[in-house]
């Protein structure tokens, strides 16, 4: 495969284990570049794991993780410079402004000077926060701060955006916007992006979409596809026994 069809992030046959528990288990499904995928999972379907293998934070001997076609076990650099991570757990220095929480990320990756501001304004102007980067970051509220978090995992223009259920603790309209900033990225910058979350109306009907459930994939295809004529929530009660 080249170019465009290289998948922008690949799993294929992933499992692994805590002990005896089983956590993931021949996980497998590709995100063409310029998607958004929602990675959709009731607590505990194993979805922060599978986050932990594609940002090399855990290592597995099964299966494989691959992004913009770089293998993760065996060009782990080439992989992780291509990908921008926003966890579950809100990482901000929050003593510090907006623009300095970009610029020490920009330093960790050896942007400086003027192109790391340069890339700061644009990531920030990608997500409405421009007109904020002097605020410090405590006196932002959790929508913006989540913006934010966004704007600075894309400083160093990743490929592919993985971003684990960032909406957590946000009101429905932090929840809105953000889920539609995401979007934007992908059918404007052709970004790839992978949205963990278990809540079903941040899935939009033309979303790729992959549920997973107890460490497996469920469903895999265009959300309308799998949904048919019901609705998500009633679709993923019936795959997963979970309500959202
Ligand atoms: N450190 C650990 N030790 C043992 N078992 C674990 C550990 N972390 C997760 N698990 C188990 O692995 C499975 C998958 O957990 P994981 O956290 O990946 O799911 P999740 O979909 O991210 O859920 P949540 O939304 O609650 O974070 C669960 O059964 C969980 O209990």
């Amino acid at each position: 495969m080249t170019g465009q069809d290289v998948a922008g992030l690949e799993v294929s046959g992933l499992g692994f284990s805590y002990g005896a528990r089983r956590a993931l288990n021949d996980v497998s499904f590709a995100v063409t570049q310029g998607a958004f995928c929602a990675l959709l999972g009731p607590n505990g379907a194993g979805k922060s794991t599978l986050f932990a293998l594609m940002t090399r934070l855990f290592t597995t001997s099964e299966g494989q993780v691959t992004v913009m076609g770089h293998d993760m076990a065996r060009a782990p650099r080439q992989a992780l410079a291509r990908i921008g991570v926003v966890f579950q757990q809100p990482t901000l220095d929050l003593d510090l402004s907006v623009r300095r929480n970009l610029r020490y990320f920009a330093a960790l990756h050896g942007l400086a000077g003027r192109e790391a501001e340069h890339r700061i304004d644009t990531a920030l102007e990608r997500m409405d926060m421009a007109e904020r980067a002097d605020e410090i970051a405590r006196d932002l509220n959790g929508g913006h701060r989540r913006r934010t978090e966004i704007a600075r995992a894309l400083v160093h223009r990743p490929a592919v955006l993985l971003l684990d259920e960032p909406t957590v603790g946000l009101d429905a309209e932090a929840r809105r916007a953000i889920t539609a900033h995401v979007h934007g990225l992908c059918a404007e910058d052709g970004l790839t992006a992978l949205w963990a979350t278990h809540l079903t109306d941040e899935v939009w009907p033309d979303d790729r979409l992959v549920i997973l459930h107890r460490g497996e994939v469920r469903a895999d295809g265009i959300a309308r596809e799998i949904i048919g004529d019901q609705s998500l929530t009633d679709r993923f009660l019936d795959l997963t026994g979970a309500s959202t």
